[in-house]
């Protein structure tokens, strides 16, 4: 007799086992790396974008510099008149011409409006309005006690401003405009029939009246920009302006007024060339002023909420980043001037650079590797499938017999060795049956092997039919099997008998397409009951002599004794 023998796995590597079966576990590996490759892309999508976003704002950084240098040139320019200016006052000229120019204002000064023109080949002609004009407004005064060196410094500002711009081709508009009732522009203003209309938008403009002592109490530069009312309509411009300002008294201010195109001109120098993204300027209030966009193409409008979340931003910091649903805009104020610069990329330009190009790459890249991930992860899953049903075939066809799908003799008795050690410990019996057919050999022979096949199964199935689910019933021989009751007493174990003898005798099994066969089988019963040995193979030893006997005593009987006397 042999039993089979089993290695008991670790107890851990048991409950492991129970809880992880090998297909979930594929699963988990593949979620985990799959996991992993999105979180690892991911990142290097998200540090990609950090360098890029750097890296615009460096660019963006070169060019707000060159910017403010541009500006920077102007506000020099404006200082070194200023202080030319100031100079003159304190040590005024004492050419004769010059000497001149004074006589000749004290002459004009009543008219309604004049200008003094020395050498017009050299310096500037001035332009005045009336004593009575000048008279009417609080904001201005010809009361000054050097008027007259004012007048000779602004003959020498007029010097400077001529020569910066037939020497340095300046097409700003350059003004001194005096309180005291005259201005001097590098290029004429309009008519000279007009003088005290241009004298009057000038001391109106927003750049002279932001220089009164109560508005710029620092006396420093202001950047304005403004809707200016010129000859062709209303027009946006920029200047940036200086008071002049002498031993406290305020004489006049310096300006230096800028078209939207000229703007335009010292934006395209302050980029250098830098082709990708639109560089725009804007005012402290959000209005455009230049935009680096090719002359005939319209820059698409910031939306009001987009204006208010940039100048929110700005309250906070000199520069940053934001981004809008098609557009990234870098933006950076303006340290020259009362504005800012901004950045605008679109979606479609970012695709098309480098960092679009590489992330679309890694994009691809996880795809092809999830998606490689996911069929090796379904061809996996697949195997482990089918070698988990071959295992549990295996298993099976290891455990019972292919006939009658009954335990085979090895497993019987080692399920009926547990079954019955287990019996045992809770104090109860456990009976076994054995049971041969009667002459088997003759069905063979009358009938062919397979219609004795037949009957076996067919005694199989009686038998399957009457245990209970706790009983183990086995093929322990050719027409041989053996039952093994745990808990049952060895009269339970006869009237089982009995009942399955009844049975498998009372049925006509069909043999070939209309033979039919009546059958009969012997049983030999024995029990704990008797001697209280637990032992399977001593059980089947005693059943199996008691098979014998009912052999012996007429066949189709059970016999449960040694000694049976029916
Ligand atoms: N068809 C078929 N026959 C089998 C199988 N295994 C054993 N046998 C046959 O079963 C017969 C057993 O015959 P015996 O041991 O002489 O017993 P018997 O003819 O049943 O006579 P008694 O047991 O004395 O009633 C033999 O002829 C075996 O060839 C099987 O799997 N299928």
């Amino acid at each position: 007799m042999h039993h089979v023998t089993r290695v008991e796995n670790p107890r851990w590597l048991n409950r492991l086992s129970r809880y992880s079966n090998p297909g979930r576990v594929v699963n988990v590996c593949f979620f985990v790396v799959l996991l992993f490759s999105t979180l690892l892309t991911w990142r290097e999508v998200a540090v990609l974008e950090d360098a890029y976003i750097s890296s615009q704002r460096n660019t963006l950084e070169n060019v707000a510099h060159e910017f403010n240098n541009q500006l920077q040139i102007n506000i020099d320019r404006l200082t070194f008149y200023r202080n030319g200016m100031q100079a003159a006052l304190r040590t005024p000229l004492t050419f004769e011409g010059i000497n001149r120019a004074d006589a000749e204002f004290q002459r004009k000064r009543a008219l309604h409006q004049w200008s003094i023109s020395l050498d017009n080949r050299r310096t500037l002609p001035v332009h005045g309005v009336s004593d009575a004009f000048v008279d009417e407004t609080t904001l201005l005064s010809r009361d000054n006690t050097l008027l007259g060196n004012e007048l000779t410094a602004t003959l020498e500002v007029g010097y400077l401003l001529r020569l910066s711009t037939t020497l340095k081709r300046t097409t700003q508009q350059m003004i001194y405009v005096s309180r005291a009732g005259f201005f001097i522009a590098n290029n004429p203003l309009g008519s000279n029939d007009e003088t005290v209309e241009q004298y009057y938008a000038l001391v109106t403009s927003p750049w002279f009246t932001a220089h009164t002592e109560h508005n710029n109490p620092q006396r420093g530069i202001r950047w304005l920009s403004w809707m200016a009312d010129m000859p062709k309509g209303e027009v946006r411009r920029v200047a940036v302006s200086l008071p002049v300002d002498y031993e406290h008294y305020w004489h006049g201010v310096l300006a230096i007024e800028f078209s939207l195109a000229q703007m335009k001109q010292l934006l395209t120098t302050a980029i250098q060339g830098e082709a990708e993204g639109e560089y725009r300027l804007y005012d402290r209030k959000m209005n455009l002023l230049a935009s680096s966009l090719a002359p005939g193409t319209t820059p698409s409008p910031l939306s009001a909420p987009e204006k208010a979340q940039l100048a929110q931003a700005f309250e906070h910091d000199d520069r940053g980043g934001l981004r809008f649903t098609t557009r990234y805009v870098n933006w950076e104020k303006i340290r020259n001037f009362d504005g800012i610069l901004l950045r605008i990329h679109n979606l479609d330009e970012g695709v098309r650079g480098d960092f679009g190009t590489i992330s679309i790459a890694l994009g691809l890249l996880w795809a092809l590797f999830t998606s490689m991930l996911i069929l090796s992860w379904v061809v996996i899953r697949r195997m482990v499938r089918n070698m988990s049903t071959l295992q549990e075939s295996l298993q099976w066809q290891a455990w019972h017999d292919g006939l009658t799908r009954l335990y085979n003799r090895s497993s019987l008795f080692d399920l009926a060795g547990k079954a019955a050690k287990q019996s045992e410990a809770q104090g109860l019996s456990v009976s076994v049956i054995q049971l041969d057919l009667d002459y088997f050999k003759r069905i063979n022979d009358r009938f062919g092997h397979q219609a004795g096949d037949r009957v076996l199964t067919h005694v199989a199935g009686t038998i399957g039919a009457q245990i209970r689910e706790t009983d183990l019933a086995g093929r322990v021989g050719g027409e041989e099997f053996c039952i093994v009751l745990p808990g049952a007493s060895r009269e339970d174990a006869c009237a089982m008998a009995e009942r399955i003898r009844a049975r498998i005798h009372s049925r006509e099994i069909l043999i070939g397409k209309s033979a039919t066969l009546r059958i009969s089988a012997s049983f030999g019963v024995s029990s704990s009951d008797e001697k209280g040995m637990f032992d399977i193979e001593y059980l089947q030893s005693i059943a199996d002599g008691r098979l014998y006997l009912a052999k012996q005593t007429g066949r189709n009987r059970v016999c449960c004794q040694d000694d049976d006397s029916q």
